[in-house]
């Protein structure tokens, strides 16, 4: 397992894209509309929150034909993310947003169990740390990301082994979500998932 310490000597305080980042984007371009020729009002509305270095956000944006707004906690990643020419907003989860909004939502949360004696409060920490069972983060998330939906919306959920996919499963469901999983990749310590949720 990846650990915090070890991560935190390489990064800065802002999450840069990683095989996590990359997984999550490749699913969303790949099942989001690209190429139509529609005028504004008929462009998807994407979210991604947490959106970090924006890497994911600007290759949603770049590939597909989707507007998308990019989100995070964490003031830095915002300037980051504005800075690549994203639309950025600094937000909780899905706070600030409108009911219904978007029609699609990403995220690739920070899912590493870590044992809250070896926890530091930082944005990196922020950006890894998922609590003692890995889903501190992603269930509230399960919990709030519904309201910002559109009626066909749909989210797409980067998940690890190591924060226990059938946990966020049943979650997802206790929420009134279907799961599928899209994309997949396995690492020596863990296996990455990306989950489409969807009602
Ligand atoms: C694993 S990083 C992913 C960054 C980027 N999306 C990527 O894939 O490279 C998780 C991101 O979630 C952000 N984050 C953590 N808690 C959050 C919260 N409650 N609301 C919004 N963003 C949050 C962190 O600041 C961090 O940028």
């Amino acid at each position: 397992m990846t650990d915090l310490a070890t991560r935190r000597g390489l990064e800065t305080d802002v999450y840069q894209p990683a095989e996590d980042s990359e997984l999550l984007a490749d699913a969303a371009c790949s099942r989001l509309p690209s190429g139509g020729d529609g005028g504004d009002e008929d462009r998807p509305l994407v979210l991604e929150v947490g959106t970090g270095s924006g890497y994911v956000a600007a290759r949603v944006a770049e590939e597909t034909e989707a507007r998308v707004i990019a989100s995070d906690l964490n003031p830095h990643a915002v300037g980051q993310a504005a800075d690549a020419g994203l639309e950025a907003v600094r937000a909780d989860l899905v706070s600030p947003f409108a009911d219904g909004a978007f029609d699609a939502v990403l995220f690739n949360p920070p899912y590493l169990p870590t044992d809250p004696d070896n926890e530091w409060d930082d944005w990196m920490e922020r950006a890894l740390s998922g609590g003692e069972d890995g889903r501190a983060v992603v269930d509230p998330f399960l919990e709030r990301v519904g309201r910002v939906l559109a009626p066909e919306g749909v989210v797409y959920l980067l998940v690890s082994s190591l924060a226990g996919v059938e946990e966020i499963v049943d979650r997802a469901g206790e929420e009134g979500f279907s799961a599928a999983a899209v994309a997949d990749e396995s690492f020596p310590f863990e296996t990455l998932t990306v989950l489409e949720l969807f009602r």
